[in-house]
């Protein structure tokens, strides 16, 4: 007979600055559409717990908020992330949560985001590139950094926006990113698209077991083209220059 899995799904999300403008579309729409009637444990990292919104949460489903240092330049708040998710899983996620999503939080959910995604190690192709050969990826084409990637490599280019998988995938993973992220910095060097590139160059050295469509990432920005029918996760239209500055 078909038995309901007791699984907990983890979510990490930051929001330093001004991207605790995020917070609240985030939360409330992952409420209505992420991982309905699972246990579902956010992570919220941000420099300010009390500008974290007091969202209803529905049962089973647990917010944490942690305290985090801000940093002056949003390259660095942004790769930084790969370093403070394994500290988490070794911290405490890994006792908590079954799988773990890692989400970027200037992004809402409009559709089901269901158990379909749920995978050893999974990547999402980025919104920008489904269509294009891979020469045409945006991969770190630099032999020197740690994320170079050759024209003869890779399968898809991959968003760094969303990625997760179990647990103990998901910590070897953002650590191994980590580590590379730290090399390249030792050469004073930064990746073309910082820790996306090097999630890219560890997805091809370890391929993910799931690879989610755009549907799962998609881009308020760009038209909707006609071949996607759903659109489940998508980033709001932002004033980047605004929000980083
Ligand atoms: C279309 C595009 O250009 N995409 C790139 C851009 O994504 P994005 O423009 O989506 O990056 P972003 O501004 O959303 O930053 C990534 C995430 O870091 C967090 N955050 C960032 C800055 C900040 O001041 N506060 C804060 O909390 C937040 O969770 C945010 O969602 O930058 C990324 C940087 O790694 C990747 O290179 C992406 O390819
Ligand atoms: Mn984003």
């Amino acid at each position: 007979m078909y038995q309901p899995l007791n699984l907990t799904i983890g979510v990490t999300v930051f929001a330093v600055g001004k991207y605790t403008c995020f917070i609240r579309p985030f939360l409330e729409s992952a409420e209505k559409f992420f991982m309905r009637g699972y246990q579902v444990h956010y992570y919220l990292f941000t420099h300010d717990p009390a500008a974290v919104p007091k969202v209803p949460l529905g049962p089973g489903r647990l917010l944490s908020i942690i305290p985090i240092q801000g940093h002056s330049q949003w390259e660095e708040i942004s790769m930084r992330r790969m370093e403070t998710i394994s500290k988490l899983i070794a911290k405490r996620a890994h006792q908590e949560v079954d799988y773990l999503f890692c989400l970027d939080v200037d992004m809402v959910f409009r559709n089901p985001w269901g158990p379909e995604t749920l995978g050893d190690l999974v990547a999402a192709i980025h919104p920008g590139y489904f269509a294009v050969s891979r020469q045409q990826f945006p991969y770190e084409r630099r032999q020197v950094s740690a994320a170079f990637v050759a024209y003869n490599e890779g399968d898809f280019y991959y968003g760094g926006a969303v990625f997760g998988g179990r647990v103990a995938r998901v910590y070897e993973f953002t650590r191994g990113c980590h580590t590379a992220i730290l090399a390249d910095k030792a050469n004073g060097i930064m990746a073309a698209w910082q820790e996306e590139s090097h999630l890219n160059r560890r997805f091809i050295w370890h391929k993910p077991s799931t690879v989610l469509s755009p549907e799962y990432l998609w881009d308020d920005r760009k038209p909707q083209p006609p071949s996607l029918k759903l659109i489940r996760f998508s980033t709001v239209d932002k004033d980047t220059s605004w929000l980083r500055s």
